[in-house]
């Protein structure tokens, strides 16, 4: 392991610090060093696997048990098909760090919309999906390594120039960060919180729908926090907002990155109302419906495994189990039933 990340950051000193750390501190600080070191993540890179994207598509492959999996393939595969396809060589440096695998191994991503799509998809036997599909196809860990790559080509293909100057921003190597040419301001990622919190009465819990859902999908209701807004005034705004109600006991759950639309920072809670103020008076102009929902039709629904045929959708169809909503959906379920 330490051969591997001496190779890794060029024998710079640090390496031999590590030595004490755990597997995850080691893991952290090498991401960490190589947002700060130009020289240490071109080499990185060199060594490094690259999930390949095409338009912010990711490239998936199908696996002998009929599963998907992101393709990740070496450096110096990504050149080989960079030369295959007639490709610029350099283009391997627009790749972005994302993060270090459990061997030490950093990762990037890459987008290569300016190839050939198909091209490259047969010289890598893959596909790439839009990451909607693409999330529903992935069922291990990798989703969210997924989805942070993609948020973050989306970023650098959107902020090449300073909002201040109009001036060209330049990215450093990993891609943690574009400054302005001309004023030296340094732009960053950024995501938007959003907070989503499912309701209940104490017997039913709240759940809506937006018109862009699949037909027979409900979810905890979510929105965008305000600028200067709390997390619990957010929270108590748009439940406010969105179903007429007044929620107190709020607690928070977990928390999670969402693509969609762009890169959002989703906060996950509880919140409950009177069971004598659970009169719902939905605003129609931000949700098609909302609906108490019991735990017999919740618990129906969380026992559904695939997505529901076209044409003949069940009842209640819930977000899928790698969203937040769906953890909040299964934990309410879950105390109710103790
Ligand atoms: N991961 C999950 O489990 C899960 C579940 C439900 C919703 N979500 C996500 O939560 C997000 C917010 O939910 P919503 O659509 O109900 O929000 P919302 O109720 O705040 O309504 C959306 C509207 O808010 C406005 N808005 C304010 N700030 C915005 C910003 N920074 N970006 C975009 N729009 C902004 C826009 O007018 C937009 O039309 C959605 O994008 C959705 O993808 C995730
Ligand atoms: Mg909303």
């Amino acid at each position: 392991m330490l051969k591997q990340l001496r190779i890794l950051v060029s024998g710079r000193t640090w390496s031999s610090s590590l030595r004490h750390c755990s597997g995850f501190v080691s893991r952290m600080r090498l991401v960490n060093q190589l947002k700060q070191d130009d020289a240490a993540c071109a080499a990185a890179l060199q060594t490094g696997s690259i999930f390949l994207f095409h338009r912010l598509n990711p490239l998936l492959q199908r696996i002998p048990n009929g599963t998907f999996r992101p393709a990740t393939l070496h450096s110096t595969e990504v050149q080989a098909v960079l030369q295959r396809l007639g490709a610029e060589g350099s283009l391997l440096q627009d790749s972005v760090l994302i993060g270090c695998s459990e061997q030490n191994q950093a990762q990037f991503c890459l987008d290569v919309g300016q190839l050939d799509q198909a091209a490259v998809e047969e010289v890598c036997d893959g596909k790439f999906i839009a990451l909607r599909k693409a999330f529903f196809l992935l069922t291990g860990a990798e989703a969210p390594l997924v989805a942070k790559a993609q948020a973050l080509l989306r970023w650098h293909q959107t902020n090449g120039f300073c909002s201040a100057t109009g001036q060209p921003t330049q990215r450093n190597q990993s891609g943690s960060q574009r400054v302005c040419s001309s004023s030296g301001i340094v732009y960053y990622p950024t995501m938007s919180p959003v907070v989503i919190v499912l309701v209940s009465d104490g017997k039913r819990c709240l759940l809506g729908r937006q018109s862009s859902f699949p037909k027979g999908m409900y979810s905890a209701l979510a929105g965008f926090c305000d600028m200067g807004e709390t997390l619990e005034e957010a929270l108590c705004r748009e439940v406010a907002e969105e179903a007429g109600l007044q929620v107190h006991s709020i607690s928070y759950s977990g928390s999670q990155h969402w693509p969609f639309p762009h890169s959002s920072f989703m906060l996950g809670c509880h919140a409950a109302v009177r069971p004598e103020h659970s009169q719902l008076s939905v605003d129609h102009s931000e949700l098609e419906d909302a609906r108490w929902f019991s735990l017999q039709e919740v618990s129906a629904a969380l026992r559904l495994q695939a997505p529901p045929p076209r044409g003949a959708p069940p009842p209640l169809w819930l977000p899928p189990k790698h969203a937040v909503a769906h953890r909040l959906i299964r934990e309410w379920a879950e105390r109710q039933s103790d």
